[in-house]
């Protein structure tokens, strides 16, 4: 997951975009990156590190004009350290364009070849965004030949993109002298919303972004989620245009925004992420009172910060008191985002305390919204035993994570799974814990339907291991895997979901020439 905005207004955009990247900020911290234009020019500043570090006055002063585009990033393809891929990006022609995305394209080599060889582009980074950026950029060059860039112009070239991109993919981009472009994957997988702020004489400014709480953040209204294969193009002028570029597109959006990736406060394709979290909590309290004998339990603990709203259900239907163990530190941020397991596992002892005259002989009940590697769940549990815990019992809102993420969430290895491979009692063994609870993967999925029976299919590839575009083969994963562990023998293959060899693809297009 990343967070993307854009914009077109009828003033500076350069202190907008920033204020909706810090309301995103939860979504990626490693880089950030914002593009503005005066309709002719484009003006960029991108850096590695949290918005508020990479922004200077010096650097605000310069992203001039009314319009633009913004992201922070949490890397799922390339190199978390490169500065060369924090976003957006930028090609010259047609017309000069800028784009930023949330997903991860899991066609990504096939399309970087298809570039060099066919369409004569050159992808100077390991980024799948670059790729994405530079086929959207192939198809208006030919959906324009000979005519001027317009809503229809843009949407028909999609029509091209999308038949072209797998994955998944919720973008923003700026055409030079035209407008915004924005657009999500037919399967709706990454979320993404307008918002709009009516300035009188029939003049409305527009917002698009990952999520809502960006757009009530800033004081603009919400319109709607952008749907699953649908294209909105907003001109220079604040005219609004959109179309349903895949007929049959059908919302499957990915149920781990709803379990940890999303602000609590947002709302998402209609619902509360807030609400499923405590509904989360509901269906979590009655597994535990199933499987444990809930006399035995002094209080019920969330892990800050996202555990909350699960771990006060559960507490009031248990009827356990409910009370904060652990102290967060604020200045630490969010660590499953964080790259490299050394620095996660540090960051936990830095970001968590575990408060003495909280567990001091008390058999406590510790929630959290999800177990994925397991360094939080083992490191908490060490640390409840050292302030004085009896017993630790662990509950998770979320099921088991089996299974590797392709479409956005950095998690490619099946190996860095804490249950990959394991049973309960060796998963519950590896963090340490007395008792390990997990939610059933139909109580999640029915969370979300509680709150809108509409939300009938999800991505919930980590739990289920069923991947909604259908074309995740083992032979994808192992690649995957063998990329994330050896880069650099890898490094050409990686985000290649064909079975086409480099030389078989070149013969295929030199044949075709
Ligand atoms: O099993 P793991 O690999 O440790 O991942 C799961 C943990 O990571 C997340 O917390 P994080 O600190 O990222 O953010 P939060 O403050 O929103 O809970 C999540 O809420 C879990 O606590
Ligand atoms: N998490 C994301 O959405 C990442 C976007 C893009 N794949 C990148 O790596 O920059
Ligand atoms: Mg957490």
């Amino acid at each position: 997951m990343c967070g993307i905005v854009g914009f077109v207004a009828n003033e500076p955009v350069n202190q907008l975009i920033y204020d909706a990247l810090l309301l995103l900020q939860h979504r990626g911290q490693d880089a950030a990156g914002i593009a503005t234009t005066n309709g002719r020019s484009f003006y960029m500043h991108k850096a590695n590190g949290l918005v508020r570090d990479v922004f200077r006055t010096r650097n605000m002063r310069s992203l001039i004009g009314k319009a633009g585009i913004g992201q922070v990033r949490y890397p799922t393809a390339g190199s978390a350290s490169s500065e060369e891929e924090a976003q957006p990006f930028y090609v010259n022609a047609p017309f000069g364009i800028v784009l930023a995305h949330n997903g991860n394209l899991t066609n990504a080599g096939v399309l970087r070849e298809e570039m060099f060889y066919r369409d004569r582009r050159h992808i100077n980074t390991s980024s799948d965004t670059e790729v994405l950026l530079n086929v959207l950029a192939d198809e208006i060059q030919h959906s324009t030949e000979g005519i001027a860039l317009d809503a229809n112009s843009a949407f028909t070239a999609l029509e091209k993109v999308y038949s072209r991109l797998q994955g998944s993919f919720a973008v923003v981009s700026m055409i030079a002298g035209y407008g915004l472009l924005a657009f999500r994957d037919a399967n709706g997988i990454r979320p993404l919303c307008i918002g709009r702020m009516d300035i009188g004489q029939g003049k409305t400014q527009w917002m698009v972004s990952s999520e809502s709480v960006a757009i009530e953040g800033i004081g603009y209204e919400f319109v709607r989620d952008v749907a699953p294969g649908e294209a909105i193009f907003v001109d220079l002028d604040g005219n609004f245009a959109s179309r349903q570029i895949v007929a049959d597109a059908e919302l499957n959006p990915c149920i781990f925004e709803y379990v940890y990736l999303a602000r609590p406060d947002s709302f998402m394709d209609g619902v509360s992420v807030f609400d499923v979290r405590m509904r989360m909590g509901d269906y979590l309290a009655k597994k535990i009172s199933r499987e444990t004998d809930i006399n035995d339990i002094d209080v019920v603990m969330p892990i800050p910060d996202s555990s909350r709203p699960a771990a006060m259900q559960v507490a009031k239907h248990l009827g356990i008191e409910y009370r904060e163990g652990f102290f967060k530190n604020r200045y630490i941020g969010r660590t499953f985002i964080m790259p490299g397991q050394a620095v996660r596992k540090k960051s936990v002892r830095q970001k968590l305390n575990a408060m003495r005259v909280e567990f001091h002989n008390k058999s406590v009940l510790i929630v959290d919204d999800s177990i994925v590697r397991g360094t939080t769940s083992y490191e908490i549990v060490q640390m409840a035993r050292m302030a004085g815990a009896r017993k630790v019992i662990f509950a998770s809102a979320a099921p088991p994570v089996c299974f590797p993420n392709v479409y956005g969430i950095d998690m490619p290895t099946r190996s860095e799974l804490v249950a990959y491979g394991r049973t309960h009692d060796e998963i519950n063994e590896m963090i340490g814990s007395d008792q390990l609870i997990y939610q059933d993967v139909e109580d999640l999925k029915q969370a979300v339907r509680d709150i809108n029976p509409i939300m009938t299919n999800f991505e919930a590839s980590c739990f289920d291991g069923f991947y909604v575009t259908g074309n995740i083969t083992t032979s994808y994963l192992d690649a995957l895997e063998a990329s994330r562990i050896n880069p650099e023998a890898t490094s050409d293959r990686a985000g290649d979901n064909s079975d086409f060899s480099r030389s078989q693809l070149h013969l295929q297009l030199t044949q075709q020439e």
